[in-house]
């Protein structure tokens, strides 16, 4: 698939609430083997539909271990639609961070520990998940991406 241009911090779409998808049609389909290709070129664990400019509620998350997550587990990407967050633990944890709309930098962001969450597949099914440590920051961070939410605004 053709790699999708990322917007920068400071672009609007990247300020804005998401739009509810409501059609699990081939075009959906096609835009989350682009994201998915473009988080891959950019050796990313998560990448949401405002990064490449589409104002729709959907992201990819991935996880493998890296540098910085040297224990994280290796997952493979998942399609992740209309999502909500039903639960978070009292816990937070401290990590390190980076996004691809802010290359080059990195920040400590607080996130919960463990996260309940249920969101729908490509298929429109709706699945339901509890997240914990890596898995559960990249959710929040790309969660934050669908309300218009980026580290900058979390790393004060
Ligand atoms: O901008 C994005 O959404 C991609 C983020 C995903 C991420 C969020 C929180 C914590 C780690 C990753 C990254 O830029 S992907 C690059 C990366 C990969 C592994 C570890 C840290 C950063
Ligand atoms: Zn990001």
């Amino acid at each position: 698939s053709a790699l999708l241009p990322i917007a920068l911090v400071g672009e609007d779409i990247l300020k804005q609430q998401a739009i509810a998808v409501q059609h699990f049609d081939a075009a959906l389909t096609e835009l989350a083997q682009q994201m998915s290709a473009s988080m891959a070129a950019a050796q990313g664990v998560g990448i949401a539909a405002p990064q490449v400019h589409s104002p729709l509620a959907l992201f990819i998350m991935a996880s493998r271990p890296n540098e910085r997550y040297p224990d994280a587990p290796n997952m493979a990407p998942v399609v992740v639609v209309n999502p909500h967050i039903i639960h978070v633990s009292s816990d937070l944890v401290s990590g390190e961070e980076g996004c691809l709309s802010v290359p080059g930098q990195r920040f400590i962001i607080q996130r919960h520990k463990t996260i309940e969450v249920r969101y729908q597949n490509l298929q429109g099914e709706w699945q339901q998940a509890e997240l914990t440590d890596f898995i559960a920051r990249i959710f929040q961070h790309e969660f934050d991406h669908l309300q218009g939410i980026t580290l900058l605004e979390r790393s004060r």
